[in-house]
């Protein structure tokens, strides 16, 4: 990586060494994108590059066992690999409190984010991050996230997961009050006041889990359906541990960006999950690859709808059958976005590769066995560089 300029290093060191964050970065006003965040040219997002009229599919769910359901979210799930599903039972209201949660631990002051920063924080099961890999990047990413590890065996760290006090309005004596707009006329004042934390404190990790408890079920009938389109039968223990061993749940914010077309809230990559199910907020801002050449599609926000998509974990278990495509995001001029994705993960140990249901008929398999920490550990050793990681599985 090329030496960087004095100020980049200035602001490197107060973003990532200092645990600031980009939020805390933006808070101190800046009015242009420093240089540390400035993609070449060829990197960024063009306009003549986002295809207006395309969109990812829209399932609705309601019936799993209809035929034609199933047959849509293989279909998705080959041609695409992304598509949203609505009607899926997770009530609005979990959906709603944990986008909720998320802007109101990046409104905490920095003394209190601070506590959960990668080295801080009391427990390895939460972990407040900047950009991706820092020190592999030489532009970083505009984007801050809370990262939360939540196999069953993770969630006996949950007393150690950050508090923060849940209801502001109830606090304020005013139950009618819109959070978000509250927040965006109150947010000095709240973040100057240690009083409202001792006032009520309750914990927001409760939204993590819930939001995590009520989507189970809906991971595991998605998993069902996809595996069912492998021609396997049934998800016993081990494969359940394969499938969704480690789930990861990351509270991400983009903060309001003053030139969002130079910079990237994440670069092109695919996840390493098996699934991801992601809530984005009204803001919009994902972008999916296209088939043709070099360009995107816009995932617009739906109210109540989660973002599906296959990772590369799937691509390789069902040898290309199904297909885990690129994405981006591009932050925002104004507002600040958040979104929370279920990165649904095997168990570090578990070791994967095509699946044997699929190989059967002699088909030739596309990749090795590979344990998943293995590949975990290769993916977070570079830049989000597009299908690269797929690379690490291939024979
Ligand atoms: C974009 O697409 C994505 C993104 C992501 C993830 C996004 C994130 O934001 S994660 C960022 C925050 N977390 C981390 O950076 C740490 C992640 N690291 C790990 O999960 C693990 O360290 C590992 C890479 C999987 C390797 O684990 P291992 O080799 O087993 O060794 P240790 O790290 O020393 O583990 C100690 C101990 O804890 C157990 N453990 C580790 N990780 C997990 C886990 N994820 N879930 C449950 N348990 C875990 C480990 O087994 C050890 O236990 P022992 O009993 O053996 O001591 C994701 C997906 C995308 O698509
Ligand atoms: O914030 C989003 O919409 C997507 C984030 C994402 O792709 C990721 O974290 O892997
Ligand atoms: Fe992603």
């Amino acid at each position: 990586m090329a030496p960087r300029n004095p100020n980049s290093e200035k602001i490197l060191d107060f973003v990532v060494n200092k645990g600031n964050g980009i939020k805390g970065l933006v808070d101190t006003g800046i009015e242009t994108v420093p240089d540390l965040y400035i993609l070449p040219i060829e990197e960024r997002l063009l306009p003549n590059n986002i295809l207006p009229y395309d969109s990812i599919p829209v399932i609705d769910v309601s019936n799993w066992d209809d035929p034609k359901v199933k047959e849509s979210i293989c279909d998705a799930a080959g041609k695409w690999g992304f598509f949203q599903i609505i009607n899926h039972g997770v009530p609005l209201h979990v959906l709603d409190a944990v986008k909720e949660a998320a802007y109101r631990f990046f409104g905490l002051p920095y003394e209190e984010r601070n506590k959960y920063w990668a080295g801080n924080s009391p427990t390895d099961t939460v972990t407040l991050k900047t950009s991706f890999v820092p020190q592999a990047e030489a532009v970083l990413e505009w984007k801050d996230y809370l990262s939360f590890r939540c196999s069953p065996r993770d969630l006996e760290s949950f007393p150690l997961w950050p508090p923060v006090c849940r209801r502001f309005a109830d606090v304020m004596g005013d139950t009618t009050v819109d959070y978000r707009k509250y927040r965006l006329k109150k947010n000095l004042e709240l973040q100057n006041s240690t009083h409202i934390y001792n006032c009520l404190m309750t914990v927001y990790r409760d939204e993590v889990v819930e939001y995590m408890e009520s989507t189970k079920s809906v991971i595991r009938k998605l998993l069902e359906v996809l595996l069912e389109g492998l021609k396997v039968k049934q998800i016993d223990k081990a494969r359940e541990y394969t499938l969704m061993g480690s789930p990861i749940v990351n509270l991400m914010y983009y903060p309001h960006c003053p030139n969002p077309d130079f910079t990237a809230g994440v670069r092109p990559h695919s996840d390493i999950s098996t699934l991801t199910v992601l809530l984005q907020d009204d803001n919009g801002g994902l972008y999916v690859r296209a088939t043709e050449n070099d360009s995107w599609i816009h995932v617009l926000p739906i109210n109540g709808a989660l973002v599906i998509n296959i990772g590369d974990i799937l691509q390789i278990m069902s040898n290309d059958r199904y297909k885990s495509i690129e994405h981006r995001v591009v932050a925002n001029r104004s507002k600040d976005r958040v979104s929370v994705p279920i990165f649904v993960n095997p168990g570090p140990d578990a070791v994967f590769g095509p699946l044997p249901e699929v190989l059967e008929s002699g088909e030739q398999p596309l990749y090795k066995e590979v344990v998943f920490s293995d590949y975990f550990k290769y993916f977070f050793s570079k830049k989000h560089d597009g299908k690269k990681s797929m690379d690490f599985a291939r024979i």
